[in-house]
């Protein structure tokens, strides 16, 4: 038994239509919405979408670019990239006519306001109940039914724990929390992060300094995460440290994947979505305002921003004072 019968899935990328899939296997009544009406049209009748090609979408899943049919559900999930889910919930604010909960499924902090994806919700959306999903899961292994474990948080217990009733099966796992903030700084962090390691690699420093980084990596994502009151065990769970190590460890990965080819001097990977370019300036301007050290973090926006070539920012990291472990 689920309070959540229908669920809604905003964005039609990747990770929407996995999501999607998720949501139909745990026996929800599911509609996928596209903004683009030919788009939605395309994947209505093919029940296959570019954009997660090789992944048959169950006929029993409604595509649709029709905003007010899409709002009727129980359930929101909002799978755009992190800098339009303003922009999407934007959209369906005013159609929302009871405290639904708006599931904020994408990974990243606002440029501008740095904020993070359930306050975008909350000031959008004022009627809305915001929450987060994020953790180790690459939209492909979520939509081939590959066995995979996330973190949903929501502010009240019960609300998180019914979400996860409403989507969770034998190979998407949810995990509950209420600590909030500390998944939405694993997700957004580790995106960035992973663009350090991808450069490593790249670079072929070795897989010595591959473990270095990331484990450095995950030092400061911590650092960040105190800082901002998050749970020690949210940082090492499934959205923090989880999502950390599979993201820097896999080419699947679109952030390991661009630093990869900017670490070979390679053109980066054409059309994919790499989150941690839009995070990293933000990322480090919230660090800034925090008094907090991301080195890392750091050397990845001025490389993308060139202010630093790659060379120039390897030097400076591994040039830093020694220091105790911390
Ligand atoms: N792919 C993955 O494995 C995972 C991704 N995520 C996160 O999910 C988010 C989305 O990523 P992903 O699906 O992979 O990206 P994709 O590039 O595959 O798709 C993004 C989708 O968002 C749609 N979109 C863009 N702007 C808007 C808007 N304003 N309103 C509605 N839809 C919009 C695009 O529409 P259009 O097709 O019309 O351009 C596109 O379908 C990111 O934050 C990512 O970090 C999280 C976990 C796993
Ligand atoms: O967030 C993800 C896996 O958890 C997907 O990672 P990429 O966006 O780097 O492909």
């Amino acid at each position: 038994m689920t309070a959540f019968d229908s669920v809604t899935v905003i964005g039609a990328g990747a990770w929407g239509t996995a999501l999607a899939t998720v949501a139909a296997r745990a026996g929800r009544n599911v509609t996928l919405w596209a903004r683009n009406a030919e788009h939605a049209t395309r994947i209505a009748a093919t029940r296959d979408n570019p954009r997660l090609p090789g992944v048959r979408i169950a006929p029993e899943i409604v595509v649709t670019s029709d905003l007010a049919l899409a709002a009727r559900a129980d359930v929101l999930l909002i799978a755009t990239p992190a800098q339009h889910l303003r922009g999407a919930v934007n959209l369906l604010a005013s159609r929302i006519a009871k405290p639904v909960p708006v599931v904020a499924c994408a990974k990243g902090i606002e440029h501008g306001t740095h904020k993070f994806m359930t306050e975008v919700i909350a000031e959008a959306a004022p009627g809305a109940q915001p929450a987060i999903l994020s953790g180790p899961s690459f939209a492909d292994d979520v939509a081939r039914r590959l066995p995979t474990a996330v973190t949903l948080a929501a502010k009240e217990e019960a609300l998180a724990s019914g979400l996860v009733q409403a989507l969770g099966s034998a190979t998407f796992r949810p995990y509950h929390s209420t600590d909030i903030r500390g998944v939405e700084i694993g997700g957004a962090a580790k995106n960035v992060l992973a663009i350090a390691v991808g450069i490593a690699v790249g670079r072929k420093l070795g897989a010595s300094a591959q473990a270095a980084l990331t484990t450095r990596g995950f030092a400061e994502l911590t650092r960040l995460g105190r800082a901002l009151g998050a749970r020690s065990e949210t940082l090492t769970g499934l959205s923090g440290l989880g999502d950390l190590i599979l993201t820097c460890s896999s080419p699947q990965s679109r952030n390991f994947a661009l630093g990869l080819a900017l670490g070979r001097g390679e053109n980066p990977p054409a059309g994919k979505l790499a989150e941690g370019e839009s995070t990293a300036p933000v990322l480090i301007e919230l660090a800034a305002s925090q008094n907090i050290e991301m080195p890392v973090s750091e050397a990845v926006a001025s490389i993308l921003s060139g202010r630093s070539t790659i060379d120039a920012a390897i030097s400076g990291l591994l040039t830093r004072p020694f220091k105790a472990e911390e």
